[in-house]
């Protein structure tokens, strides 16, 4: 392994605790008790993604969230003032921006980056003024991966849904060919200075070539984990995906 490939951090991502709750409109399941104890199991962060439509995720919970953390918050969030105002007021130790769009089931590619350079750039400065740490949530593009050098930001999270979705559509060859973009990407981000997070669509079984990426030094995982807790529990489904994490890079 590479001599640069520390310690691979797992950012746990509640946002389907809260679906969960708002099925009902109830006051259980709470994501804050989520995050509690996925601090307990040894998340190195927690990831929560405020949506403009709040399907899961309310203005609450990350009030709660930015109270109640002793580890980091990766808040989520689109590239809009509603939210540039949200993140200044509670300056999270980390934002990332994401792409969203009201009608789509979940993130859907990444942030189009080299389209917008300009008004990312000016977006996020406040935000890294602020002493947030700026991420940019892209997909393996190495036109995205400069854009992002280039307005400053200090983070790339790799996009891994196709790669996952290809996993679990039984399309090997395709699956193989993203993961080869994603390690090439990863290099070279690490290259540009900038630092290698991942995530989306991460399970037990797609895992680990990811998290052998030695420039990937943070994963941000989320629906699996909420959907396998209800079989074996948060804090186990949290160990588990943590001993895979750590056994890629022994
Ligand atoms: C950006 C990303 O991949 C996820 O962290 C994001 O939270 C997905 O949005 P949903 O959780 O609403 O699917
Ligand atoms: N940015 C990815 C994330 O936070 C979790 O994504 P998922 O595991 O819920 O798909």
């Amino acid at each position: 392994m590479t001599e640069f490939a520390g310690r691979l951090r797992l950012g746990v991502n509640i946002d389907h605790v809260a679906t969960v709750r708002n099925a009902r409109g109830s006051a259980y399941p709470d994501p804050l008790r989520a995050a509690k104890l996925a601090e307990e199991a040894g998340a190195d962060g927690i990831t929560a993604h405020l949506r403009e439509d709040r399907r899961h995720i309310s203005d609450a919970d990350i009030e709660g969230l930015v109270e109640r953390l002793t580890v980091p918050l990766n808040f989520e969030m689109a590239a809009t003032d509603e939210m540039q105002k949200i993140a200044l007021r509670h300056k999270p130790h980390a934002v990332c921006i994401v792409p969203e769009k009201r009608e789509e089931r979940t993130t859907e590619g990444g942030l189009e980056v080299a389209r917008e350079e300009n008004r990312l750039a000016h977006f996020i400065a406040p935000l890294r003024e602020a002493g947030c740490r700026v991420s940019i949530f892209i997909a393996a593009d190495p036109a995205q991966i400069e854009a992002a050098h280039r307005i400053g930001a200090e983070v790339i999270e790799l996009h891994t849904g196709a790669y996952c979705d290809f996993h679990a559509e039984g399309d090997f060859a395709a699956r193989d060919a993203e993961l080869d973009r994603l390690s090439d990407m990863a290099a070279m981000a690490h290259d540009l200075g900038l630092e290698v997070h991942a995530g989306h669509g991460l399970t037990y079984d797609t895992v680990t070539p990811i998290a052998a990426l030695p420039q990937v030094m943070e994963l941000n995982i989320g629906h699996f984990l909420i959907g396998e807790s209800i079989f074996r529990g948060l804090q186990p489904a949290i160990a588990e995906m943590r001993r895979l994490m750590d056994a890629a890079r022994a």
